[in-house]
C-alpha cells in the first residue's frame, strides 16, 4: 500500500482524449529537462499583475479572488503578459497560493493596502479542528483546473503553461499569522511550542497542495512550481525539519499520482526564497529533493549555488527585481553581467527574477529586460 491517496478528479478518465494545440515554443520545457538550450528561456514570477495597465483595468471591476475563481477572467489575466510580450517563454496560471487555506476552510481576504488577511488565524493546536478533515480539491478548487484548461487553449501552443502552489511552511505562516508578518511570532511560535502539531498541520497542507498540482497537470499544466517564499525566515535546522520534508512529500506524491493516473511526468521547480546557508543549499540537491529545478533568489551567485547544489539540477533565476527600476542602460549592463555567471554554472538555466516583479515597473522596461535576456543568454 502506498502512503499516497490519489485525488478524485473530474477529468481523471477524460484527460487522455484532449488534444492540445501543438507547441510552437517548448524551450522552457527543454531547459527544465536539463537540456542545454541555445539561449535561456525566460519568464517572470508574478508576470501577470499590478504593473500592467490591462490588469488594473480588469481589477477595477472585479475583486482579486473573483479573478482567481472565474476561469474566463483568470485565463484572460494569464494571457495578458503573453499577448503583450512575444519574448516570454512561459506562462503561469493566474491564481494565488492562498487558495489552499481557502480550500481547507479558512477565510482569506485580499485587502487593497495590506495584502492577504485571514481574519481567523490558527492560534493553538485545537484550532486545527476548524480545518476540513478531508479536502475534495475538485469541489473546492475545480475553478483552477477550468482556468488552466481554458488558458492552455488560449495559448494555442505559443508557450508552455506553469501550474503552482505555495509550499506548506509558507502557507502555515499565513494561516497562523493571519496575513503577512515581520516577526513570524505566531507561526514560529507554533514550531517551538507544538512541533508535533506543526508537522500535522504542514502535512495536511502538503496533501492539498499535491492534489492541487495533480489536478492542474490533468487540466493542462505542463510544468509545476512550489513557492516557499518564507523558507528563508527559518533557521537551517527548522528548514530541514519542517519546510523541506513537506516539499519533498509534495514532489513524491505528485509524481506517484501522475503515474497512477497514467499521465507523463512533468518538470517540477522548488523556489525556496532566502535559503542561503551552505548546509541548507546542500539539502536541495536533485537526489535529495527530486525537484528538477531550483529557483534562486537574487542573494545567491549562480556559480556558488551550483557548487553547493551539485549537478543534474537546473537553475532558475535570479535577476534582482530592482533591475527593472534601473533604466535601459542599467538593465542591459546587469543582464550582460549575470548571463555569464549562469553559463559558467552550466546545465539547464531558466532566466527569471529572483522574486516577483514589483508594482510601478514600467511595462516597456519589462519588455527591454526580455530583449536583453534573449541577446545576452545566447550560448557562444
Ligand atoms: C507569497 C505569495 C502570495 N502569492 C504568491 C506568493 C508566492 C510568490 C511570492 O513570494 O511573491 C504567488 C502568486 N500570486 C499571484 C500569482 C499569479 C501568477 C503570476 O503572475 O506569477 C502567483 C504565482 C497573483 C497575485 N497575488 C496578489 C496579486 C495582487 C493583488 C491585487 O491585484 O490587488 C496578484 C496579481 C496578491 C498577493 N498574494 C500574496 C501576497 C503577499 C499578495 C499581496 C502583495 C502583492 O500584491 O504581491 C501571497
Amino acid at each position: 500500500m502506498s502512503e499516497f491517496t490519489v485525488p478524485t478528479l473530474a477529468n481523471a478518465a477524460t484527460w487522455k482524449d484532449v488534444q492540445w494545440p501543438e507547441m510552437k515554443n517548448d524551450l522552457v520545457l527543454r531547459a527544465a529537462r536539463g537540456e542545454e538550450t541555445p539561449r535561456a528561456p525566460v519568464w517572470v514570477m508574478r508576470q501577470a499583475g499590478r504593473y500592467l495597465p490591462e490588469f488594473l483595468a480588469v481589477r477595477k471591476d472585479h475583486s482579486f479572488f473573483e479573478c482567481c475563481q472565474t476561469p474566463e477572467l483568470a485565463a484572460k489575466l494569464t494571457l495578458q503578459p503573453i499577448d503583450r510580450y512575444p519574448l516570454l517563454d512561459a506562462s503561469i496560471i493566474f491564481c494565488d497560493i492562498l487558495v489552499v487555506p481557502q480550500a481547507l476552510g479558512m477565510e482569506v481576504l485580499m485587502e487593497p493596502t495590506k495584502g492577504p488577511v485571514l481574519p481567523e488565524p490558527l492560534r493553538k493546536p485545537e484550532d486545527l479542528a476548524r480545518l476540513r478533515e478531508v479536502v475534495d480539491v475538485q469541489k473546492e478548487l475545480g475553478y483552477v483546473f477550468d482556468a488552466i484548461s481554458l488558458t492552455r487553449k488560449g495559448l494555442d501552443g505559443r508557450v508552455p503553461l506553469i501550474g503552482f502552489c505555495g509550499a506548506p511552511w509558507t502557507l502555515m505562516a499565513y494561516m497562523c499569522e493571519g496575513g503577512g508578518s515581520k516577526t513570524f511570532e505566531n507561526s514560529k511560535g507554533w514550531l517551538y511550542k507544538w512541533p508535533v502539531e506543526s508537522k500535522k498541520l504542514i502535512m495536511k497542507v502538503a496533501d492539498v497542495c499535491a492534489d492541487l498540482l495533480v489536478g492542474q497537470v490533468l487540466a493542462g499544466a505542463q510544468m509545476l512550481q512550489v513557492f516557499d517564499s518564507w523558507a528563508g525566515e527559518l533557521t537551517p535546522h527548522h528548514f530541514a525539519e519542517f519546510a523541506l520534508p513537506a516539499c519533498v512529500y509534495i514532489q513524491k506524491k505528485v509524481r506517484h499520482c501522475l503515474r497512477e493516473l497514467g499521465h507523463a511526468d512533468v518538470p517540477m521547480t522548488l523556489f525556496a526564497k532566502g535559503v542561503h546557508s551552505p548546509a541548507s543549499l546542500a539539502l536541495l540537491k536533485k537526489e535529495l529533493t527530486g525537484y528538477d529545478t531550483i529557483g534562486l533568489d537574487c542573494g545567491l551567485d549562480p556559480v556558488e549555488a551550483r557548487q553547493l547544489l551539485g549537478s543534474g539540477l537546473n537553475l532558475q533565476g535570479n535577476f534582482d527585481p530592482a533591475i527593472l527600476y534601473g533604466g535601459r542602460e542599467g538593465i542591459e549592463r546587469e543582464v550582460a553581467r549575470v548571463c555569464p555567471r549562469f553559463h559558467e554554472a552550466g546545465e539547464g538555466w531558466i532566466a527569471n527574477l529572483g522574486h516577483g516583479i514589483t508594482p510601478n515597473v514600467k511595462p516597456e522596461d519589462m519588455g527591454w529586460f526580455l530583449e536583453c535576456v534573449h541577446k545576452y543568454s545566447k550560448r557562444a
